[in-house]
């Protein structure tokens, strides 16, 4: 395939307090979050100043991987577009066809499969297209890459770092508890999320030695009377204490950064869980601009430029595939597909 840039398609958050309220009530137009929740998380944003650490995340990782691109002959320029706040993806690809882009190859930020990490990215970019109307540039997302061995070696690193700061007699009995974003389960059953989270999971485990580990949930949003997915982290590090641990581990293996469901929901409320019931709390690290998962999306690029390039992947489920099929992620079955 022919390519003329990368796209970086992200979240998008607050830069200031003033951005706060305008960014959450665009994550959450249209979605059955009660204000109460929407004003809670405000709270988590102006804690840090208003100001969201995904952003100068993503600054981040496209200056490492402009480098990352010129080292191996890869010549694509590098936009960044956002879901929730600026530069949003509408602008980027405004740009895009004012500098000749006709075909981007995109990368999203998210590694699991959801309606909200998948599905709705891709009609965010229909949407885009369809304002700027008939020459807006083409858009195709690099498959998933959650099993991708890029992906689970540079978790496995994070989590070794984790497991060296116990002391050695101590270190076979500590809990690794991998986090995800929760999400409801309605929106669960129309993906591989739970599905891919355990294989991800269990590589990391696997390739780390560590046999003692878990899948649990954080960050979830939606009335209590709707079900999500379970158990949440917080609750999870209260059993293990009453069970008789001494440390635990969370290696938010859902988040690609240091996101503020990681900074606000892991390092201040799980953390002070931790401390209320007694048990040595280390938070694992996150892919962020570690130079294997650098060195994974310069791969993933390669992939799709060269036929002839091998589609790597770890454990038992394949590379992903390449180009969604119609029903892929729906938010439920009744959801109307993208243009
Ligand atoms: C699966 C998933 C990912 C993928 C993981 C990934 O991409 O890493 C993700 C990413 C993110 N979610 C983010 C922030 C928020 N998500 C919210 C709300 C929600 N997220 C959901 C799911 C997910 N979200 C869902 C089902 C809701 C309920 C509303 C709805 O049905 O859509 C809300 C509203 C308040 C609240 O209810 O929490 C906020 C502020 C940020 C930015 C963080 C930062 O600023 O650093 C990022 C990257
Ligand atoms: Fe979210």
């Amino acid at each position: 395939m022919k390519y003329d840039a990368l796209l970086v398609q992200s979240f998008g958050g607050p830069e200031g307090p003033d951005d706060v309220i305008p960014f959450l009530e665009n994550v959450l137009r249209g979605r059955n979050v009660p204000r109460e929740r929407m004003l809670e998380v405000a709270e988590h944003y102006q804690h840090f100043g208003g100001v969201s650490p995904i952003n100068q995340q993503n600054r981040d990782l496209i200056a490492a991987l402009e480098v990352e691109l010129k080292e191996h002959g890869v010549d694509l320029p590098i936009y960044w577009g956002n879901r929730n706040w600026t530069p949003y993806l509408v602008d980027t690809l405004q740009q895009m066809k004012a500098d000749g882009v006709g075909h981007a190859l995109v990368f999203v930020t998210s590694v699991f499969s959801s309606y909200s990490g998948c599905r709705q990215y891709r009609e965010d970019t229909a949407k885009a297209q369809a304002e700027i109307g008939e020459d807006a540039p083409r858009c195709d997302k690099i498959r998933t890459y959650f099993n991708h061995p890029g992906f689970i070696e540079t978790m496995t690193e994070c989590v070794n770092e984790s497991l060296a700061q116990i002391p050695a007699e101590r270190r076979d009995a500590a809990e690794l508890v991998f986090t995800a974003h929760s999400i409801p389960l309605g929106m669960s059953e129309n993906c591989n999320y739970v599905k891919q989270l355990e294989e991800s999971c269990r590589l990391v485990s696997e390739a780390t030695g560590h046999a003692k580990w878990r899948l649990v949930y954080q960050s979830r949003s939606g009335p209590p009377t709707q079900p999500w997915l379970e158990p949440d982290v917080c609750d999870v590090i209260r059993d293990l204490a009453k069970a008789g641990a001494s440390d635990v581990i969370v290696s938010p293996i859902g988040f690609i950064s240091d996101h503020m469901e990681v900074l606000f929901d892991l390092d201040t409320e799980a953390k002070d869980t931790a401390a209320e019931v007694g048990l040595n709390f280390i938070r694992s690290g996150t892919a962020g601009v570690r130079p294997r998962f650098v060195q994974m999306i310069r791969e993933l690029i390669e992939e799709r430029l060269n036929a002839d390039q091998p589609k790597l992947a770890v454990g038992t489920m394949g590379p992903s595939h390449d180009f969604c099929p119609a029903d892929c992620c729906l938010y439920t079955p009744q959801r109307p597909r993208p243009a």
